[in-house]
């Protein structure tokens, strides 16, 4: 295989008005589109990442949010990440939830986050996820072009049985809509994408919001992209701002010959 896909993660500064968010989306993916044929959007990207405000910003699927990244895949010609919403479904249930649109704006695919964000630093961060979210229960591997990923939202990321998963079944790739914080963003977001990768050998590409000084909740910001070999191919800063990365397929097939780590496990003995 000899593939180069070019990716774009969109780094985008979310506001408290739903359609300043969506506006800016539309600009950042129609800019990013010149480049890559691959764009990703962060965690929540629609409203505040705020356990307070997801409920009065979630939609149904399909519904405004999801029809505005259909529409936006199409236009651009792109794969589209969306990213992630808080979607209610008709039982009234509320998940945090990535769709992926191909570039005909077709859903090819939904992710449901697994692991719910609920933490407690005591004088640093209290976050309760599932105050208001309910948790997915399946793993996808989405294949469309001769790639195959799977999404992870954001917390899935710290669970190593999750992106072995993904890899056992065939992800080339692990596409990661994300918003860590201050506290935990600084400790371990560089690690835990880069340890990711080079366990599953595969590639990790992680988007971020910018950091807003108007939230409540401050992001750590830095999205990146990890080759298989786990060398970061490219980062961002705090600031808002398009991240490109070339992600050459083939490095996959070399890295796992050259070193078989996947092959050479005993899954008999753990
Ligand atoms: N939105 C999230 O899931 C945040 C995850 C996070 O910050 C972490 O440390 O994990």
């Amino acid at each position: 295989m000899n593939k180069v896909v070019k990716a774009a993660i969109c780094q985008m500064q979310v506001v408290a008005e739903k359609a300043a968010n969506l506006a800016k989306a539309g600009q950042m993916i129609h800019a990013a589109s010149k480049q890559a044929q691959l764009v990703i959007l962060p965690e929540i990207f629609n409203a505040p990442y705020q356990t307070d405000r997801l409920a009065q910003n979630a939609e149904p699927i399909p519904g405004p949010t999801t029809e505005f990244l259909a529409a936006q895949a199409r236009e651009n010609q792109v794969l589209l990440i969306g990213g992630s919403i808080a979607e209610i479904n008709a039982d009234g249930i509320i998940y945090n939830t990535c769709c992926v649109f191909d570039e005909t704006g077709k859903l090819i695919g939904r992710h449901r986050k697994l692991h719910l964000f609920d933490i407690n630093i005591p004088s640093k961060i209290v976050f309760k996820e599932s105050d208001v979210f309910s948790a997915g229960d399946r793993l996808d591997i989405i294949s469309h072009n001769g790639i195959n990923f799977a999404v992870l939202i954001c917390y899935d990321i710290r669970f190593p049985e999750l992106a072995r998963k993904a890899a056992l079944a065939g992800a080339q790739m692990l596409v990661v809509p994300a918003a860590f914080n201050m506290t935990t963003g600084s400790a371990h977001w560089e690690l835990l994408m880069r340890t990711r990768a080079i366990d599953n050998q595969l590639f990790v590409i992680a988007a971020s919001p910018a950091r807003n000084p108007q939230s409540s909740y401050q992001v750590w910001g830095h999205s990146i992209a990890v080759d298989p070999w786990g060398r970061i191919i490219s980062q961002g800063t705090t600031e808002e701002d398009i991240i490109y990365a070339d992600l050459d397929l083939s490095l996959l097939d070399k890295v796992r010959r050259e070193l078989p780590v996947l092959k050479n496990r005993r899954p008999e003995l753990y």
